[in-house]
């Protein structure tokens, strides 16, 4: 085949049936660094590996911008998000993230608010006895990262913002009624998020100076404008949604101490860096984000290998966090390989690769790791049970979890510490 040539045969469907083993199959089974293919009838090239990182996270090579599918842009990030900018419209967006996302004293007090938020929930759950962990903890995530932002929500709001929430993350890869669900849950939030936007620009309503929802708002973009409200609401959700999406990670740091108990013994003893440690590990080893993607910025060269202007790129993620050439025993769950060895932020990427500050790296890493490192002691500690059920995780389902939400019994009346 000609080096340039892409396969007629387009791979949607198989990636929608195989779900994360359809990339890192076919680039196990691919001889060289750039595999053909073609995704949504668009000629598309898939990389692997440090070098991909390093080439896919260098703007002269690949952007954003008209890279992301509409069924994506519609559910997961939001039209006019900062996924899809390049280049000084990126960079000032960018800065606006990381300006309340890497400040010490607001992951501080997010962590705080969560874990507020979860006190508050543990009593409930002992009513209630039978709890499906990722959705309970969706709804803590919620509480704890609205009331940070300077959402004013009543205890009654926080369930179905939880519940739209999740639904955007889970809809996203997915045809069918999940997908249309998260469109929907999108539609609603975005509307009621840019009308405080709206109010907060006219100073109808005042929120707390330098919360998240009122440094978004007042946010300029590079010519000096607001970004229009509901592109504002877009932005307000990629902090609210993501955040919440930590249950997901909540939900397999369930598994893996119920999977391999000796974890939950040192977490209950509250081992800082063993806490740290099993984050990196959850990060890592369970899957979540598959790969990224953009569009080649020109015609471009990788390995030798020319990629045509406009061709979609993927870098694999998930089968990074899986190489055996980066990673030793790669498939089994292993705590201490980060306390070792700290965690590199160039090879652990399942949150993208390179420099958040000057590419599209997440900016909520410290976020992540912040809320689990605090989490998973308090689930450890928790006096529960876990009954028979199905805690299989497909790699089929985008996005992967135990089938059952990871349900547990909890006694009434027993005390956590
Ligand atoms: C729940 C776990 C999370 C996962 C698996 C995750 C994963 C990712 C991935 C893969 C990217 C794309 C990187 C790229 O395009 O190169 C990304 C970008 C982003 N994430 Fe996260 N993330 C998570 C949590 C968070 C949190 C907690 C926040 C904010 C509070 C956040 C905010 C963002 C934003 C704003 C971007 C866009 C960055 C840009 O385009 O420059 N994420 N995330």
């Amino acid at each position: 085949m000609d080096r340039r040539a892409f396969p007629r045969t387009d791979n949607t469907l198989p990636l929608l049936l195989t779900g994360y083993a359809w990339l890192p199959n076919r680039l196990r089974r691919h001889r060289g660094p750039v595999l053909r293919t073609r995704l949504l009838g668009r000629p598309a090239v898939a990389l692997h590996g440090p070098d991909a990182v390093r080439f896919f996270y260098d703007e002269r090579h690949v952007r954003r911008s008209g890279a992301l599918p509409e069924p994506v842009r519609s559910t997961l990030f939001g039209h006019g998000a900062v996924h899809g900018l390049d280049g000084p419209e990126h960079q000032l967006r960018k800065a606006m993230f990381l300006g309340l996302l890497a400040d010490p004293r607001q992951l501080e007090q997010l962590v705080a608010r969560t874990v507020e938020a979860w006190d508050a929930a543990v009593p409930a759950w002992r009513e209630r006895g039978t709890v499906v962990l990722l959705d309970a903890v969706a709804e803590v995530l919620a509480a704890g990262v609205a009331r940070w932002a300077g959402l004013d929500i009543s205890d009654d709001e926080v369930a179905p913002l939880a519940r739209d929430l999740v639904r955007m993350v889970d809809g996203f890869a997915t045809p069918g009624p999940r997908h249309w669900r998260a469109r929907l849950a999108r539609r609603r939030q975005e509307r009621s998020i840019a009308a405080l936007v709206e109010s907060v620009r006219d100073g109808s309503v005042q929120l707390p100076e330098g919360c998240a929802v009122q440094v978004v708002a007042l946010h300029r973009d590079a010519d000096g404008q607001f970004p229009a409200p509901r592109v504002a609401a877009v932005e307000v959700l990629n902090i609210l949604r993501p955040t919440v999406a930590v249950c997901w990670f909540a939900a397999f740091a369930a598994h893996a101490m119920h999977r391999w108990p000796e974890n939950r013994g040192r977490l209950a003893a509250d081992d800082a860096s063993f806490a740290t440690a099993f984050t990196q590990e959850v990060r890592r080893f369970y899957p979540f984000a598959p790969f990224v993607a953009g569009k080649a910025a020109g015609d471009v060269t990788f390995a030798g290998e020319s990629v045509p202007e406009g061709t979609l790129v993927l870098l694999d993620l998930y089968g990074h966090q899986h190489d055996p050439a980066l990673w030793e025993d790669p498939y089994r769950f292993r705590p201490q390989r980060f306390l070792d060895e700290p965690a590199d932020p160039q090879k652990l990427i399942p949150q993208g690769g390179g420099d958040p500050a000057t590419g599209h790296r997440c900016p909520g890493e410290g976020v992540v790791v912040g809320l689990l490192e605090s989490l998973a002691p308090r689930l450890a500690r928790l006096d529960c049970t876990v009954p028979d059920q199905d805690l299989t995780i497909s790699l089929r389902r985008m996005i992967a979890r135990p089938r059952s939400g990871f349900v547990i019994h909890l006694a009434r009346g027993a005390a956590e510490e």
